[in-house]
């Protein structure tokens, strides 16, 4: 075999192993590898990691050794055995402590997205999501899908909470929105990007939009002290060509947001907004 032959099956079998990796990750953020050790005083050995995360010290050793080859984890030998800590990389995004955590993210990924993932060749075949094959959810709202049980639902707005807690401030940076001091969040979860916002734009007013469900557990499970400047607004927005939504808004019952091309509108289930034409992002 010659050697472009040789770099391209390298290039296949990383590709067809690809999902190894992210097994990887996701068991040893499952198992809760990286805490226990951002906990621990010093490095551990396998034998402490496999009883603190409670799994077969066979299993904790491959999953630790693995991990290193990925630089997931440092180790070191002392009197003839491995002693295992994390890296830079594990303790900013793999460890929940961490400001910048992504354990979150990481188990959606692994519990909802990963499964659908292994009915891609279908999901082609028919053009559909697959939810209802991997969950037995219908899923023609990809949202009654993502939160098929309040325990999935908390986990998905937690997921988001640490995307924006790294990525936040360069989207929100992206353009002056010093202009603005009225937006609306449409679709905004538990409110990331709107305390984002805040602390780069302390002068403005944000109302963040979402469905009900969504707005009473960021109220319930997520803390707020700009409550003053962000006011959580329950309902169902849905997206319509231009002259409807017009037509829709001087019946004076929904708020116009979005572009030119692609209005939107949505019914709020309490009390109305008149501010927040002023300007939104979604
Ligand atoms: C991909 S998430 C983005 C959340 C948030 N903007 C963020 O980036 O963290 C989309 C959000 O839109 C909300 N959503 C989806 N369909 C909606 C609808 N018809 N009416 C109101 N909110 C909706 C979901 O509940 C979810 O919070």
């Amino acid at each position: 075999m010659g050697s472009s032959e040789d770099q391209a099956y390298r290039l296949l079998n990383d590709y067809a192993n690809g999902f190894m990796v992210s097994q990887v990750l996701f068991a040893a953020c499952e198992l809760g590898v990286f805490d226990l050790l951002a906990e621990a005083p010093g490095p551990l050995d396998v034998a402490a990691v496999a009883a603190g995360v409670r799994a077969s010290a066979h299993g904790t050793e491959l999953l630790l050794d693995i991990c290193v080859s990925l630089k997931l984890l440092k180790v070191e030998t002392r009197g003839g055995k491995a002693f295992y800590r994390n890296t830079e990389l594990s303790s900013d995004y793999l460890t929940t402590v961490s400001p910048t955590s992504q354990c979150s993210m990481l188990k959606y990924m692994g519990r909802t997205s990963y499964r659908c993932w292994g009915h891609l060749a279908d999901a082609v075949r028919e053009g559909r999501n697959q939810y209802l094959e991997t969950f037995g959810v219908p899923a023609e709202e990809l949202f009654t899908a993502i939160y098929r049980s309040e325990g999935e639902r908390l986990q998905f707005m937690q997921a988001l909470q640490e995307v924006w807690s790294v990525n936040g401030r360069s989207v929100l940076t992206a353009f002056d929105l010093s202009v603005f001091p009225l937006m609306c969040d449409l679709g905004g979860g538990a409110g990331a990007l709107a305390k984002e916002c805040m602390s780069l734009y302390p002068g403005c007013k944000i109302t963040v939009f979402d469905i009900p469900e969504v707005v009473w557990t960021a109220k319930q499970h997520f803390s707020f002290q700009e409550e003053e400047q962000i006011d959580f607004q329950e309902g169902v927005f849905v997206s319509v060509g231009k002259q409807r939504c017009v037509s829709r808004l001087l019946q004076g019952d929904w708020m116009f947001l979005g572009n030119e091309e692609d209005v939107m509108w949505f019914s709020s289930h309490s009390r109305k907004h008149p501010q927040l034409n002023t300007v939104c992002y979604s």
